[in-house]
C-alpha cells in the first residue's frame, strides 16, 4: 500500500491517505464503471483517476470498458482484507431524510413548467438536480419553520428552487439573483404566468457585494456553489450577510466530487471560525444532479480512464443547514478573481 501510496503523491496535490485508496478498491469491487466508483468512493474525481492509473501500473487493475481487478488485484484485496461498498439508500425518500407525500401536486406543477427550462451552462459551472431534489429542499426548508411567511433569498438559481417556492406559497417574498439572464428571464416569466406577485428576480455577478437593500433582510437563504474557497466566501458568505439577524437560517450543497474532506475541514473552519454560524444539520447526498450535457469540455473527461460518458446520476452533494447566532457576519467585500472562483485543484466538473 505504502508504494501505492508514494506514487499517487507524486501524481497528484490533492491529499491522500490509506483510506483514499480503499475506499477506491471497495467501489471497484462493486462497479467497474468509472463514475459509479467515484460515485461508491467519495474521493475527488482527479484523485480517483490517479489512484486507478497507479492500481494500473502495479498490475492490480486492467481498463478496458470499465475498470476490473486483474488475478493480482484480487490477491492484493484478499491481502488487504478489502470488502466491497455496499451503499443501502432508502428507496422512499432517496436518503434525504424527507418525505413528499404532502408535495406531490407540487412536484407535479414543478415538473410540468420546468419542461422547456434552460440547459446548463458550462461556462457558469451549472448542472440542475432532479425536480424530486428541488421539491425535497421545500419540504426541507418548510421543516425547519424557515418558510413559511419568512423573506427567502435565492442565490444563483439553475435548480429552479424559487419555481418551486413560488408554488409552495408558503414564502413572504422571494428574491432569486443569478448571474445567468436565460434563467432570469425564464423565472421572470413563470412568475407572470403564475400571477405570483411577491418576487424580485435580479442579475447579478455574486462577485459583487449585494446592493444595500438586501443587507440584513432575509430570513432564510439557498445557494448551491462551486466548492472553491473564492466561491464559498462570495455565495455562502453572502447569503449570511443577507440574513436579519441571529437565528436565521442558510441551506447550501457541498460534494465530495470536488472537494477533499481537507477541503471540507477549510469550510468548515470558515463556517464556524470566519462566519460565526452554527452546523445544524449535513445530509448526505441530498442533492442528485442530473448529468449536465458538457462533460466532454471538462477536466473530469480528460482524467477519466474509460471516455464514456455517464448513464446514472453519479454526482450528489450534501445538504448543509446552518443557523447565525449572536456574533455571526457573512462577506460583503469584493471578489476580484477570474474563473479561480470555480477552478482549483479538486475540481473537475467547470
Ligand atoms: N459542473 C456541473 C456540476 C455543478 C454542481 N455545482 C453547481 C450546482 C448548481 N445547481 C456545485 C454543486 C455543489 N455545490
Amino acid at each position: 500500500m505504502e508504494k501505492i501510496l508514494e506514487k499517487v503523491r507524486a501524481k497528484s496535490e490533492i491529499p491522500v491517505y490509506d483510506k483514499s485508496v480503499e475506499n477506491v478498491l471497495s467501489a471497484i469491487l462493486t462497479s467497474s464503471d468509472f463514475w459509479k466508483i467515484v460515485d461508491l468512493s467519495e474521493e475527488p474525481l482527479p484523485l480517483v483517476a490517479d489512484i486507478i492509473r497507479v492500481l494500473e501500473e502495479e498490475g492490480l487493475v486492467k481498463i478496458g470498458e470499465g475498470i476490473e481487478f486483474t488475478e493480482k488485484g484480487n490477491e492484493f484485496i484478499k491481502s488487504y482484507g478489502i470488502g466491497k461498498r455496499e451503499d443501502d439508500v432508502c428507496e422512499c425518500c432517496e436518503g434525504r431524510g424527507v418525505s413528499l407525500k404532502n408535495y406531490e401536486d407540487l412536484l407535479k406543477k414543478f415538473k410540468e413548467i420546468v419542461k422547456n427550462r434552460p440547459m446548463p451552462k458550462h461556462e457558469y459551472d451549472q448542472g440542475f438536480v432532479t425536480p424530486e431534489c428541488t421539491v425535497s429542499r421545500i419540504a426541507l426548508m418548510n421543516s425547519r419553520g424557515d418558510l413559511f411567511n419568512k423573506d427567502v433569498l435565492v442565490l444563483g438559481d439553475d435548480d429552479l428552487t424559487s419555481i418551486a417556492l413560488m408554488l409552495s406559497n408558503l414564502p413572504r417574498k422571494i428574491v432569486v439573483v443569478d448571474i445567468d439572464d436565460r434563467l432570469i428571464n425564464f423565472i421572470k416569466n413563470v412568475a407572470e404566468e403564475l400571477n405570483y406577485k411577491n418576487i424580485e428576480v435580479i442579475t447579478l455577478d455574486l462577485r459583487k457585494p449585494l446592493p444595500e437593500k438586501y443587507s440584513r433582510a432575509f430570513d432564510t437563504f439557498i445557494t448551491d456553489p462551486p466548492e472553491t474557497v473564492y466561491a464559498v466566501k462570495t455565495f455562502i458568505g453572502r447569503g449570511i450577510s443577507a440574513l436579519k439577524g441571529e437565528r436565521r437560517a442558510g441551506y447550501f450543497g457541498i460534494t465530495r466530487r470536488e472537494s477533499s474532506l481537507d477541503k471540507w475541514r477549510e469550510i468548515q473552519r470558515t463556517l464556524i471560525n470566519e462566519f460565526n454560524v452554527v452546523i445544524t444539520d449535513i445530509i448526505r447526498n441530498f442533492n442528485h444532479y442530473v448529468n449536465w450535457g458538457y462533460e466532454e469540455e471538462t477536466r473530469a473527461w480528460r482524467l477519466t480512464p474509460v471516455k464514456k460518458k455517464p448513464e446514472d446520476i453519479w454526482y450528489k452533494s450534501y445538504m448543509f443547514r446552518i443557523e447565525t447566532l449572536k456574533d455571526s457576519k457573512g462577506f460583503e467585500g469584493d471578489v476580484d478573481v477570474g474563473d479561480e472562483l470555480y477552478n482549483d485543484a479538486e475540481s473537475s466538473t467547470t
